[in-house]
């Protein structure tokens, strides 16, 4: 009798477990989410985290002496920013890093992306003394995340510079901006370098040059007619300019930890650049060389001249002399180039030729005689999203990504942001249940291994944001995090994203089926602010 029992129970037992087979596969069958992207298909040592930036969240834009940035100016002169708004209380980080610390520890992450305010650390930039209060707050922001197993990875610069340095010598466009560059990362690898195991000099100096110098959308407004209307500036010679000292800073800042650090506190140093991507807008061969020449507006023109000490051939073409020319001494500097290339990749375009055939606009993507859209008869690249010029297009990332290992020799990479944007129109619940975000992150994660698997040495990859931020000149009208942010109680509730990216790094059986579940849109319609 006893025998029959155990039979029947090992019956009930695999009915059961055939039954729950029967479930998952009904459910996923297909459904393509369900070959959805797993935590195991990437390296143990894979670095998985969430990426922010000092203006855009700290907020306490007085506290602890700290001087005001080029960003606290401009966001406080009218009719800069979007909404009026400006970073002075953001997400108040500065006082609640404790509580986003635990954040992303109940998330899972093992790393996390932010970047020094200048201002904070070195408030009158090398014209001034060491600010104590500010060294302090990073010492325990980055003691807090040590504690819970996650690695800081750190922007020495994310847009904001100390406004002294902007009014003594115009920041970017003076070459002595080296030397506070070079001053600044000295006293970060000297006082967070026992701990801070990957450095990023600047974050997307292509992003800085561009609105800054040319359009003047972004401080210190610079620009010139045709291209806009600024007080100051020429589009046609201040980019280029300001390139060269944002490059002599990099390489000024990496010969520092290179001779003075890197050996005793055995870390990486690299650049961020920002990669959107550019298809042809058609077959023929005039809108291939235009989607090259804006790849290489974009990626080439920053990281050709650390890799090979050149600017790209792409850009000698058309900008000629008005590039200007590395010297010996300045060629030696660069010659330390970088040891990984961070990646932020949110979208693509197509590019039509401007140099053989007329345009509706001459300056669509600076000089690189290319004109950018996202729409070819009647049809957008992609799913649009809250950001007018952001579409969802996964294969991009993996082209971004595998343009850059061919180009470079696969030098390591770590994809330093993706993310996606919605209207902060919403109502709340749709907010919250962001299941777009959701599946944009495993489209876009499913892409980057596809170029793994091609051989690209990816190590990591950072979700932007944490939680809903400063978003620059569209203030506070878009929201990207996985946590949302009530900007009165500045309260943070967890997303359905969020949900999304703790089961993915748990990895577990029953955390995939959940996500399978929010795939599927089954689990979203339950999700509810707790
Ligand atoms: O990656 C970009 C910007 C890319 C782009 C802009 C304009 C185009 O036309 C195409 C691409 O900035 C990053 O994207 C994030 C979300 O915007 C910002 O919040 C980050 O601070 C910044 O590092």
């Amino acid at each position: 009798m006893k025998g029959a029992n155990a039979v029947r129970l090992e019956i009930m037992k695999r009915e059961r477990s055939c039954f729950l087979f029967c479930f998952w596969f009904l459910l996923c069958w297909g459904a393509s989410h369900c070959s959805s992207i797993e935590r195991s298909q990437f390296p143990a040592s894979f670095l998985f985290g969430t990426a922010t930036s000092a203006y855009q969240i700290e907020g306490a834009y007085l506290a602890g002496n700290k001087s005001l940035s080029i960003w606290d100016i401009y966001t406080h002169i009218p009719g800069k920013i979007e909404d009026g708004s400006n970073g002075d209380v953001a997400d108040d980080h500065y006082h609640r890093y404790r509580e986003d610390v635990k954040l992303m520890h109940d998330l899972g992450v093992n790393a996390y992306r932010f970047s020094i305010s200048w201002s904070r650390v070195l408030p009158r930039g090398r014209f001034g003394e060491v600010n104590p209060d500010g060294i302090e707050f990073y010492n325990n922001l980055i003691d807090a995340l040590l504690i819970r197993g996650i690695q800081p990875f750190v922007t020495l610069n994310h847009y904001d510079i100390p406004q002294e340095l902007e009014d003594r010598y115009g920041s970017w466009l003076s070459s002595e901006i080296q030397l506070d560059f070079g001053h600044f990362a000295d006293v970060c690898f000297e006082a967070f370098g026992d701990r801070v195991k990957y450095w990023t000099t600047i974050n997307e100096p292509n992003m800085v040059v561009y609105y800054s110098y040319f359009e003047g959308t972004y401080p210190p407004s610079h620009c010139s007619y045709p291209v806009g209307n600024c007080t100051f500036g020429d589009s046609f010679i201040e980019p280029y300019i300001a390139t060269h000292n944002v490059l002599l800073s990099h390489a000024t800042a990496t010969e520092i930890y290179r001779t003075k650090y890197q050996e005793k506190q055995g870390g990486m140093i690299g650049l961020v650049v920002s990669a959107p991507w550019y298809e042809p807008f058609s077959d023929t061969p005039a809108d291939k060389l235009a989607a090259e020449r804006a790849n290489a507006f974009q990626i080439a023109w920053f990281l050709d001249p650390i890799m090979f000490g050149e600017y790209p051939p792409e850009m000698h073409q058309i900008i000629g002399s008005r590039l200007p020319i590395f010297s010996e001494e300045e060629r030696r500097k660069l010659a330390y180039k970088l040891d990984f290339i961070g990646i932020n990749q949110y979208t693509a375009a197509y590019a039509k030729d401007c140099m053989f055939s007329a345009c509706p606009s001459a300056f669509n993507l600076g000089e690189s005689m290319v004109y950018v859209t996202a729409e070819r008869d009647g049809v957008y690249i992609g799913a649009k999203t809250g950001i007018s010029y952001f579409y969802v297009v996964p294969s991009a990332l993996e082209k971004a990504v595998m343009y850059i290992k061919e180009r470079y020799n696969n030098t390591p990479m770590f994809l330093t942001e993706n993310g996606y944007g919605q209207s902060s129109n919403l109502s709340l619940s749709e907010e919250l249940n962001d299941i777009k975000r959701a599946e944009f992150f495993e489209s876009y994660l499913s892409a980057l291994h596809g170029a793994m698997r091609k051989g690209a040495d990816v190590r990591g990859y950072f979700i932007w944001s944490l939680m809903d931020n400063f978003e620059w000149t569209d203030g506070y009208t878009i929201r990207m995090g996985l946590y949302y942010v009530d900007f009165k109680t500045l309260e943070r509730t967890k997303k359905l994203s969020a949900v999304w990216y703790k089961n993915f790094l748990a990895g577990n059986i029953t955390s995939q089926q959940e996500n399978s579940m929010i795939s599927k849109r089954i689990y979203s319609r339950r999700f509810l602010p707790s």
